[in-house]
């Protein structure tokens, strides 16, 4: 190519991507339409069209540069694809977009992990949401939970779906493979009753309805009633675990033994209802009777309120938050050294052998954040941090908290564990945690399950550069 060409084409290049920053979807359209190979051509440190696009937030032009049949799994110079940049910039609606499968791709192309310029490994994305157990399927209507005739309409709708939890488990059953589409993380899934199965449940003393919402998706038209399908929770505790089994037709039906291991296995969108179900769940447990007065208290509002049953408690007069489910606000963090190429990890001695994890703690009355971050950090390890940055959040229902993902960064560097709650705490190199992620026999430490929130703010920092 002669210098004028080779000028000429980095011209028309850089227009390209700065119409592909500006989201103008018509001027890429044009230039796509004449000079077909800009597609997948990439500028000042290896940022594409897609990239820059999903940069900014625009998800038609990212749609449509998908439908030319652009290369999703191209990385940039710091080894970010335009998922890794979408999700940096918290451009969730535009990640969803990027995971969807490709139907055009050569099925021998899905299990070969894409590889940077520079031969670095790739981490591929996993979870169309943010977190584990913060998937919405349903629209909780909560302005509907105070009119009881509705929300007994909705019980005895033809396709409304009751989950029933005992002692806080609910009954799944393990699924005997995984079905086309699934992630074999996706191994058990929960057993829906309709209101005939177990309308006599509903009476037995103790027993606590929890209205959870509608489904999202428009009715199939062989819908009964045409409405939306209901979910309910039923909890149980008094009834023993056989009684309630033998009402599942399902072969393999089970209660969760052990809420951390067995509700990891749920796909997203159940683990999504039971983080609401299992919480609001474990409140009436463990409120039964008024804490202002200690009467006994009854259920309203489709299971997310009790009231006093004492005419004369104070909590029937103000705002009384010990009428609604608790959430307990806990703060988790990722400590970077202050060279960036390091972060503190720690291991609890309940951990299984190997594991290390981020650093967390309960925020306390009067506390901001950042100010339960530094201390948090401070009690379990000694060192000292600076500023403080959220990153995102997680449902935890074991049995409330709401975990508050941070990043900081320290200003000292030794370490002084408290040997009550951490037994042993660690700086870890940038390669160390990518390694550990990708497991294998280069696994410094054995990393959370990726269901975790320490899991994610760990793959968001091996995701992180200057470069974005
Ligand atoms: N999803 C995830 O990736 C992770 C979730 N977690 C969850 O975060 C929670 C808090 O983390 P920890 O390090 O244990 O907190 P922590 O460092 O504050 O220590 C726990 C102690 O704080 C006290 N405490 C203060 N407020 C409390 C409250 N509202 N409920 C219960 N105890 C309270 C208790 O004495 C308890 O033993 C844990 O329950 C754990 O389930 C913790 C780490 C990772
Ligand atoms: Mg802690
Ligand atoms: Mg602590
Ligand atoms: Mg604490
Ligand atoms: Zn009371």
């Amino acid at each position: 190519m002669f210098g004028g060409e080779r000028a000429a084409s980095e011209e028309l290049l850089e227009r390209f991507l700065d119409a592909a920053a500006c989201g103008d979807l018509a001027l890429v359209t044009s230039l796509l339409s004449n000079a077909p190979s800009l597609l997948n051509r990439a500028g000042t440190n290896g940022w594409t069209a897609l990239m820059l696009a999903a940069r900014n937030g625009h998800h038609g032009l990212v749609g449509a540069l998908l439908q030319h049949g652009c290369d999703k799994s191209l990385l940039n110079r710091s080894s970010q694809s335009a998922f890794d940049v979408a999700k940096f910039w918290g451009h969730t609606h535009i990640c969803r977009l990027l995971l969807r499968p490709d139907p055009s791709l050569d099925p021998d192309q899905l299990s070969s992990t894409p590889v940077s310029q520079e031969g670095k490994r790739w981490i591929p994305p996993q979870s169309p949401h943010e977190t584990y157990f913060s998937a919405e399927p349903l629209d909780r209507l909560s302005a509907k939970r105070p009119d009881q005739d509705w929300v007994r309409s909705r019980l005895k709708g033809p396709q409304t779906v009751i989950l029933l939890f005992h002692r806080l488990s609910p009954m799944m059953r393990d699924q005997d493979g995984d079905q086309e589409g699934e992630s074999s993380a996706m191994q058990s899934r929960l057993c829906r009753f309709s209101h005939k199965e177990v309308e006599d449940l509903l009476e037995r003393p103790g027993s606590v309805l929890v209205f959870l919402g509608v489904e999202r998706r428009r009715p199939p038209p062989s819908a009964a009633d045409g409405e939306p399908r209901a979910w309910f929770a039923l909890g149980l505790d008094s009834e023993s675990e056989e009684e309630l089994l033998k009402r599942s037709c399902e072969k393999h039906s089970r209660f969760a033994q052990n809420a951390h291991r067995d509700l990891l296995r749920l796909s997203e969108e159940e683990a999504g209802v039971v983080a609401q179900a299992r919480s609001v769940l474990a409140w009436h447990s463990r409120y039964s009777h008024c804490s202002t007065c200690g009467s006994v208290s009854r259920v309203e509002e489709a299971g997310h309120k009790r009231s006093c049953e004492s005419q004369a408690c104070i909590s029937h007069k103000g705002v009384h938050n010990t009428c609604y489910p608790r959430v307990d606000p806990v703060v988790i963090m990722l400590v970077v050294h202050p060279d960036q190429s390091q972060v503190l990890l720690g291991r609890k001695k309940v951990f299984p052998s190997g594991m290390f994890s981020c650093l967390a703690g309960f925020i306390e009355p009067g506390e901001c954040v950042e100010a339960a971050v530094r201390r948090e950090v401070q009690e379990e390890s000694g060192v000292l941090v600076g500023p403080v940055w959220y990153v995102c959040s997680q449902p935890w229902p074991m049995p409330s908290s709401l975990m508050i993902g941070c990043l900081t960064v320290a200003m000292t560097t030794e370490i002084n564990v408290d040997q009550e709650e951490i037994e042993e705490a660690q700086w870890f190199t940038r390669q160390q945690v990518v390694d550990s992620l990708l497991g294998g026999p280069r696994a410094a430490f054995t990393v959370p399950p990726r269901q975790t929130i320490a899991h994610q703010l760990l793959r968001h920092w091996t995701g992180l550069s200057a470069n974005l």
